[in-house]
């Protein structure tokens, strides 16, 4: 079986308020980032099926008579709520992930297995080369997993052809219309649930649409009328995995149901105030009073996030550099290191890049509410990053 080849990219993201909240049913406020994870899928003759993820440093090869072996368990899967248990203990086994204790790597690959012998699983396995290269640090609280699962579902999906491949000749860049991308969003969560354990959906939710969301209980409803917000990231460099984090907040929540609810409520609140402030600043004029409440609805959040047991050090250095230039800032994503949010009110003169890469932490602007998946020609894509792809 001959596939066609493709490139695809999706977006990193920046949760505003609502991280690990999301996960136990509260309001999630989400954007999309200008940085993005491209993906190069391509047809051979090899009889084999590989991946290529630099960032990772994983190169994996498997004979498709290998992976037929799996097949044989696995029958092609239309419902895409649920992780099939058993394909995912077989290739843990296939994989050779014999404890619970999964290393980036191994995530990875069991994620795009996952998809790709569920999405041939009833017919002939074709031989492909799947390479994937981000400008997201992975696993640091900017969604790279959802980015790299969206941009497995969307390419094999068309692989497969389930959806279209969108791209017209002479086109640049082309999206799907939303039937196929609940497709690909819903393969995507497959791939979340894989690395993450228990995802909300959120991450995946962004990486699909692309702009503003909010999230509720699997509800996405894009924010059409969002100001233009300069937001700083930081990233402290300190490791962490979301797995681990999410897990934690929840035996936190099971051993104080009591003391923990009303902290998930708060949060709650805070994402609907904040989604009620940015409308209003949509259509009034901004005043300093806007800044004075989304800055103060930061600081809350970032000590109920600390209550929660996912705060750092690194990031209490982030939030006090920053509040010394009289900025405000909190984690974003699952938190435990990884990357944090500031808010830069309009016109900010900013030394405050400098303050925190003295801490050792990179630092950088960032534009938000970019595209969501999309397939791309060769000519559209970064020269470096192809580059990079096409030593594959
Ligand atoms: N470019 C990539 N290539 C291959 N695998 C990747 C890539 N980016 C992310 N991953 C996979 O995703 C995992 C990191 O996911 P994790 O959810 O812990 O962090 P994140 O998605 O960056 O942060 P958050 O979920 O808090 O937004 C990695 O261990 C790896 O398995
Ligand atoms: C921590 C979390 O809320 C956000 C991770 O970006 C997990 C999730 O929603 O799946
Ligand atoms: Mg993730």
């Amino acid at each position: 079986m001959l596939v066609k080849d493709c490139f695809v990219s999706a977006p990193g993201k920046a949760i505003l308020h609502g991280e690990h909240a999301v996960v136990h049913g509260k309001v999630a406020l989400a954007v999309s980032l200008n940085l993005r994870t491209y993906l190069q899928l391509k047809a051979t003759t090899t009889g084999k099926v590989c991946i290529n993820l630099p960032n990772i440093d994983t190169f994996l090869c498997w004979s498709l008579f290998d992976c037929c072996v799996l097949l044989l368990i696995t029958a092609r899967r239309e419902e895409v709520k649920l992780l099939d248990s058993e394909l995912v203990r077989r290739l843990r086994e296939f994989v050779g992930v014999t404890n619970g204790n999964l290393d980036t790597g191994n995530m990875a690959t069991l994620a795009f297995l996952y998809i790709y012998l569920s999405l041939f699983g009833s017919g002939e396995l074709p031989s492909l080369t799947v390479s994937v290269w981000s400008e997201l640090p992975t696993g640091a609280g900017l969604g790279s997993s959802a980015a790299y699962s969206v941009c497995l579902a969307a390419a094999l999906l068309c692989a497969s052809g389930a959806i279209h491949t969108p791209l017209k000749e002479l086109d640049h860049t082309a999206r799907w219309c939303q039937e196929e991308l609940e497709l690909i969003n819903s393969w995507a969560f497959q791939g979340e649930m894989i690395i993450h354990g228990n995802p909300s959906g959120v991450d995946n939710a962004v990486g699909t649409w692309g702009g503003m969301l909010r999230f509720l209980a699997g509800k996405i409803i894009p924010l059409s009328k969002v100001p233009l917000l300069r937001i700083l990231l930081t990233n402290t460099k300190v490791p962490r995995s979301t797995k681990v984090l999410v897990a934690r907040v929840k035996d936190k929540i099971n051993k104080f149901p009591s003391i923990m609810t009303p902290v998930l409520d708060s949060v709650d609140a805070i994402s609907c105030t904040c989604e009620k402030v940015l409308s209003e600043m949509t259509c009034e004029p901004i005043t300093g009073e806007h800044y004075n409440i989304l800055e103060e609805l930061i600081d809350i959040n970032q000590h109920h996030l600390n209550v929660m047991g996912v705060g750092h050090p690194a990031l209490d250095t982030l939030c006090q550099v920053t509040l010394t230039r009289g900025l405000h800032s909190k984690l974003t994503g699952a938190g435990g290191g990884g990357c944090g949010i500031t808010l830069l009110r309009p016109g900010t003169v900013d030394h405050t890049v400098q303050d925190l890469r003295d801490c050792g932490f990179d630092c950088w602007e960032t534009s938000i509410g970019g595209p969501g998946v999309q397939q791309h020609s060769p000519s559209s894509i970064k020269k470096e990053v192809l580059e990079i792809l096409n030593q594959y």
